[in-house]
């Protein structure tokens, strides 16, 4: 088994995915926290935990191996000195005051290190610590109910990791838990760091697609800034450890329905993506900027506005086939996009993981010769993420 980090494609043989396990956090959303908690509804928790058990399943029976990020925190904490400075600096990050500070370490210092991480993700209800009188919000820790999107907070690209500048208050505490996972945790041992999630501005794992060893697609979107994009570029550009030469940016909507790049486009073969016609205009052309290194530490930038000739030159093929979500349909498409029709999980080339509902995306990638195993998504499609978005790959097989 792979002992460290490499991800050089979206679509060579996946070998071992960093996945969260819907818990406890989803019962503590409610109509009023539903927005700034980024979900469209109140998923069943039950189901939603069933749906994701039959998707590690699937990855299992197809030797992938699935690493539970919540455990890689417990194991963590079973180290005293790193579990208080943990407490200490995830207490931090929120509104509290030094005496809600003090009175809520002293009770996170008391759980054992498994409770301890499940109630980092389920947040904590403010009446189990014994704040003073004048707090009145019903959570001292807020849940994280989208830390199964696994995907977003942390990206791995070739060799290396990003921890990513969050855009969106509730997705920041996770992307603080992987920078403590890669700094305290064995697996993680000596990994090189693109991009830190201090960054004065925002990129999330959505958006970043690995084409080949050489090029990276970066979405530029509600979630990544052009000047994120920029910075990330020339860290790859600059450090000896990377192999990237070329960042190709496609300007995206900015809305929730095509947060990241991987909600209307992803990688499914060496010359097959899917893509949701919605990002394109009526003559197919959209906002592409391809980034190189301008020879003096920096970037340049040349402009382009069709997807198929720039992604031929960056990946030398002659042909690409963009399958279109729902066919291109008016209907169907904006219908099957809504639910991460778009949204595929390469786990070798030709070879993917989706949702079920979206039957008619199924289809048609079957009849361009996809293998496509289905996976059910009631519950887990409420939070507006599909098997890309819950998953986050530490090792494919070169291709
Ligand atoms: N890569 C993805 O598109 N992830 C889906 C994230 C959904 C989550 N509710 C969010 O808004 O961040």
């Amino acid at each position: 088994m792979p002992n460290h980090l490499q991800v050089n494609s979206e679509i060579g043989t996946l070998r071992e995915v960093l996945v969260h396990r819907p818990g406890p956090e989803l019962e503590n959303i409610t109509p009023d926290t539903m927005k700034d908690l980024l979900f469209d509804d109140v998923p069943f928790l039950k189901i939603a935990q069933q749906e994701h058990n039959q998707f590690t399943a699937l990855l299992k029976q197809h030797h992938v191996k699935p690493i539970y990020i919540e455990r890689l925190l417990k194991e963590i904490l079973c180290n005293e000195d790193v579990k208080t400075g943990f407490i200490q600096d995830y207490l931090a990050q929120f509104a509290l005051d030094p005496v809600q500070i003090q009175t809520t370490a002293a009770y996170l210092q008391t759980l054992p290190a498994a409770d301890l991480a499940t109630t980092v993700y389920a947040g904590l209800r403010s009446e189990t610590v014994e704040l003073p009188e004048d707090y009145h919000q019903p959570f001292v820790l807020p849940p994280l109910p989208n830390a199964y999107f696994t995907r977003d907070p942390q990206a791995t690209i070739g060799n290396g990791v990003t921890i990513n500048p969050m855009t969106f208050a509730a997705r920041k505490p996770e992307s603080f838990i992987f920078s403590w996972i890669v700094d305290h945790h064995p697996r993680f041992r000596n990994t090189t760091t693109w991009l830190q999630p201090t960054l004065p501005t925002h990129l999330e794992g959505g958006d970043e697609l690995v084409l080949n060893q050489n090029t990276l697609a970066l979405g530029i979107s509600e979630r990544t800034t052009h000047a994120a994009a920029l910075t990330l570029a020339e860290h790859l550009f600059n450090d000896p450890a990377s192999t990237f030469e070329m960042v190709i940016a496609i300007h995206i909507p900015h809305n929730h329905a095509m947060m990241h790049l991987d909600t209307v486009f992803t990688m499914v073969n060496r010359d097959q993506f899917t893509i949701f016609p919605g990002i394109m205009d009526q003559d197919y052309q959209l906002n592409i900027e391809i980034f190189r290194p301008n020879g003096k530490g920096g970037v340049k930038i040349k402009q382009a506005h069709h997807l198929q000739p720039v992604l031929k030159e960056a990946l030398g093929l002659s042909e690409i086939d963009l399958i279109e979500t729902g066919g291109g349909d008016a209907i169907i498409a904006p219908r099957e996009q809504w639910n991460d029709g778009s949204n595929n999980l390469a786990i070798a080339p030709g070879e993917v993981i989706t949702y079920d509902r979206n039957y008619r995306s199924i289809q048609l990638m079957r009849s361009h010769g996809l293998t496509v195993h289905e996976i059910p998504s009631s519950e887990l499609a409420r939070g507006r993420g599909g098997a890309r978005c819950m998953s986050q790959p530490l090792w494919r097989d070169d291709i």
